[in-house]
C-alpha cells in the first residue's frame, strides 16, 4: 500500500483511483462495507483502490491544548487499511484552511487527486460549515458517486465510531464488538512495573504502555486475549489505579494463562472480550489473590465460548 500525505495547496501527480473517504475511526462494520464496494468497485473498473483519510481529527483544530483518543489511531488505522487490501491511503492534512474550503473548493481537490468514483456514506458530510453532503456530491458530474446507506445494528441504531467509543467507555465491550466485528484492542510495549505481580501475589501480571492515545475501556477486569508476533494467550486484563495497593496513575496489565515469558520490552496488543467485575479495595492481599484464582476460572468460562478462530480479522469481513 501507497500512502501520500496530502497538502491540499500541493497536490501531487496521482494516479486515476476508486476512493472511499471519511474518517473511518474504527473501522467498523460499516466502514468495512464501504471498504469492500471501493474495493469491489476497483477491480470492475480495472483502477487502484484508494482510500482518503483526514488527520488530526478536526477536533484538535478547535482544541489545540487537549490530546484526543481514538478507538484506533492512524498508525493502526494505516495498518487495518493494508490489511484489508486498499491500494493508496490519502492521509488530508486537515488544517483551519483545509476546514474553509466550499463544496466546490473540496470538489476540484478529489478533480485534482484524479478520484474516478467515491464511495461514500448516504450521511457523509465536508467543506466548510459542513455544507457539502451527498447530494452536492451527487449534483457535480465529473466523479461517479457510489453512495452507502449507514447500516443499522438491530434496526434501530446507526453503527457509528461515536457510539463504538460510548460502549467502550462504559466497559460495554461486547456490544462494541459486535460493532466492530473484531475484538477492540489496544497496542503497546510490556514496561516494568512495581514486581509486585510475581513477588507478592504470585501471580505476575504484564504493564502495557500504549503506542499511541487508545480509547481506554471503563476501570474494571476483562477477560480477552494478548497479542505476541501472531499468536494469542488467554489473558485477564486489569484497567485501573490497583487501589488495594494506592496506584497514582492508571495501569493497564494482565495476566496471561498458562504462560511463562519474559515480555518486557516486547509488543503486544491487548485484546478486550468481556468485562469481569470492576476493581476493588480489598482489605488485604489474600483476599486480592483469592479473587484472581477466581477471575482465572472466569476469564477460561468466557473464552471457551467463543474459539479465537471465530473472532474475524478485518480483511475475513471483506
Ligand atoms: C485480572 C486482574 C485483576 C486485578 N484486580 C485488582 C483489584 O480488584 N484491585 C486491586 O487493587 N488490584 C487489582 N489488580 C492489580 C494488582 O494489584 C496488580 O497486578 C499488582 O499490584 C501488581 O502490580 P505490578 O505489576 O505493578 O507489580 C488486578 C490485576 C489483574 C491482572
Ligand atoms: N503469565 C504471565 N503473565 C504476565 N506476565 C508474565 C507472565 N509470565 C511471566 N511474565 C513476566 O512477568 C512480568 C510481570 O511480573 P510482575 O512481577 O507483575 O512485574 P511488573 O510489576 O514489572 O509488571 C511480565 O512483564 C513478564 O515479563
Amino acid at each position: 500500500m501507497q500512502i501520500y500525505s496530502i497538502e491540499f495547496t500541493k497536490i501531487p501527480d496521482l494516479p486515476k483511483t476508486v476512493c472511499c473517504i471519511g474518517f473511518f475511526d474504527g473501522l467498523h462494520k460499516g466502514h468495512q462495507l464501504l471498504l469492500k464496494t471501493t474495493l469491489e468497485e476497483a477491480r470492475k473498473k480495472h483502477l487502484p483502490s484508494g482510500a482518503i483519510l483526514f488527520d488530526p481529527d478536526p477536533w484538535t483544530l478547535f482544541h489545540p491544548d487537549e490530546e484526543m483518543d481514538h478507538l484506533t489511531p492512524i498508525e493502526k488505522r494505516e495498518a487495518m487499511f493494508q490489511e484489508a487490501g486498499i491500494d493508496i491511503l490519502y492521509i488530508m492534512h486537515f488544517t483551519k484552511e483545509f476546514a474553509a474550503l466550499t463544496y466546490e473548493d473540496f470538489h476540484e481537490l478529489l478533480f485534482d487527486m484524479h478520484v474516478q468514483a467515491l464511495v461514500c456514506g448516504t450521511d457523509f458530510h465536508y467543506a466548510s460549515h459542513n455544507s457539502g453532503s451527498i447530494h452536492t456530491l451527487k449534483a457535480q458530474e465529473r466523479i461517479e458517486i457510489i453512495a452507502i446507506d449507514p447500516l443499522m445494528e438491530d434496526q434501530i441504531e446507526k453503527i457509528s465510531s461515536s457510539k463504538i467509543e460510548k460502549e467502550i467507555e462504559a466497559g460495554r465491550i461486547e456490544e462494541a464488538n459486535a460493532s466492530l466485528g473484531y475484538m477492540y484492542s489496544i497496542d503497546g510495549t510490556i514496561r516494568h512495573g512495581f514486581q509486585r505481580g510475581s513477588k507478592i501475589l504470585n501471580i505476575p501480571t504484564a504493564n502495557l504502555e500504549p503506542d499511541s492515545l487508545f480509547t481506554l475501556p471503563a476501570i474494571g477486569v476483562y477477560a480477552g486475549y494478548m497479542k505476541l508476533k501472531n499468536s494469542y494467550y488467554p489473558a485477564m486484563i486489569n484497567i485501573g489505579f490497583n487501589p488495594t495497593f494506592g496506584n497514582t496513575h492508571k495501569s493497564i496489565e494482565a495476566h496471561v494463562l498458562d504462560f511463562d515469558q519474559d515480555l518486557y520490552g516486547k509488543k503486544v496488543s491487548f485484546l478486550f472480550v468481556q468485562k469481569i467485575r470492576p476493581e476493588h479495595k480489598f482489605d488485604s492481599i489474600e483476599a486480592l489473590k483469592t479473587q484472581l484464582k477466581q477471575d482465572i476460572e472466569t476469564t477460561r468460562q468466557i473464552l471457551a465460548k467463543k474459539s479465537i478462530q471465530d473472532w474475524s480479522s478485518v480483511i475475513n469481513l471483506l
